[in-house]
């Protein structure tokens, strides 16, 4: 069976190890452009060691961004100022992956630490927000969001499309489209958020509509050999779990029949009223459950924190890649330290730079 730093090759493409960045929001953006925190914080964690680094949820418009300080990719000016970050990722032997999102009713929200709940309406730095229906997610994120017309969704598919367009031309070679955490792709698969009597929503095929034209228009455009991936949230923990889950499966043989190539299996952050039971890798036994049923390559995350749990889920075969956090927050060379306890040979060498490597592997020995 595999182990943690097994290679996994995925159309064209090769990681290094099963190990894979999640992408984390930075906040630290002004209007969309990538910034000197940013080029630091990429490298950092891409000389950590990991098989693929995915740049944090990337907005496909000015209103699809979490908050104001969002990371954009709807303009050449900000598809310029990623370029490096790309080759950095490059350099330090990684894979270059990033995610496109659109947050839907969460958008138009301050930074996690400064209040995480939305901009008031008569604050210049907020806007309008956009959901399937005009129902607010609710807690400090009340916003009642506008009722998206079909023209709406229509624009918004475009705008996945040229935001993967300009994620191709910089040479990103792994995309994740965000179809989870209560932002726009999860309201429309969820009940809690998508109250439509259109063809977008009601029966499952309906509510998946949106994920699957989405998925079809940007597999169009992205290069066959590519990784084309999606985050979704699979369950809400509301008390409907199977019936969630029974749903999510169905829509990810629909991604899958038209060209998903693997699932990041989340949760979907869609009611205030979730009960998440928080504890150690507690997605793994549903991400096992779609990789079966979906019969697709499948990535999760969620408190995996200790090497040990993190190969314990390949080696099972529960899931093909884990997606790391905040443990690499707190250690960005959190692959070079779970190397070195799992007994690879040359831990060093295997995933950190020579500048690094050269001087542990002769004196940071196990
Ligand atoms: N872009 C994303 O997918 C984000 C996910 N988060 C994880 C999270 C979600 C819900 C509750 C706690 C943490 C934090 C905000 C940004």
């Amino acid at each position: 069976m595999p182990t943690l730093f097994d290679p996994f090759p995925l159309k064209g493409v090769t990681l290094r190890n099963r190990i894979m960045v999640s992408p984390m929001c930075q906040y630290s953006a002004v209007d969309g452009v990538v910034d000197d925190w940013h080029r630091a914080h990429v490298a950092g964690l891409a000389r950590g060691g990991a098989g693929l680094v995915t740049v944090e949820a990337t907005a496909v418009s000015p209103e699809g961004r979490i908050s104001p300080g969002c990371l954009g990719l709807w303009n050449d000016a900000q598809a310029d100022a990623l370029a490096p970050v790309v080759g950095e990722i490059k350099a330090a032997g990684a894979v270059a992956g990033i995610q496109l999102a659109h947050a839907g009713r969460k958008a138009s929200a301050n930074r996690p630490w400064e209040g995480d709940d939305h901009i008031p309406d008569d604050d210049p730095r907020g806007w309008p927000t956009l959901s399937p229906s005009a129902i607010a997610f609710g807690g400090g994120l009340g916003k009642v969001p506008r009722e998206m017309t079909v023209e709406d969704i229509a624009r918004v598919r475009a705008d996945f499309v040229s935001s993967a367009e300009r994620a191709r031309d910089l040479g990103f070679e792994w995309l994740n489209l965000h179809f989870a955490h209560g932002y726009l792709g999860q309201s429309f698969l969820s009940r809690h958020a998508n109250r439509r009597t259109d063809d977008y929503g009601g029966s499952r095929e309906n509510r998946a509509r949106f994920l699957v034209e989405t998925l079809r228009a940007v597999r169009a455009v992205w290069p066959e050999d590519r990784p084309l991936t999606a985050r979704v949230g699979v369950i809400e923990f509301d008390g409907h779990d199977e019936e969630t889950l029974v749903d999510a499966i169905e829509t990810v043989r629909d991604l899958k029949a038209d060209g998903l190539d693997l699932v990041d299996v989340s949760m979907g952050f869609s009611t205030v009223d979730a009960e998440i039971p928080w504890g150690p890798a507690l997605l793994a036994p549903y991400a096992e459950r779609v990789r079966k049923e979906a019969e697709l390559p499948t990535a999760t995350s969620w408190r995996i924190r200790t090497p040990r749990q993190a190969n314990d889920l390949i080696a099972n075969g529960q899931v093909d890649l884990v997606a790391i956090g905040t443990a690499l927050l707190a250690d960005p060379h959190w692959p070079y330290r779970a190397a070195r306890e799992l007994g690879v040979e040359a831990p060093a060498a295997t995933t950190l730079p020579p500048q690094y490597a050269h001087w542990l592997a002769r004196y940071d020995a196990s």
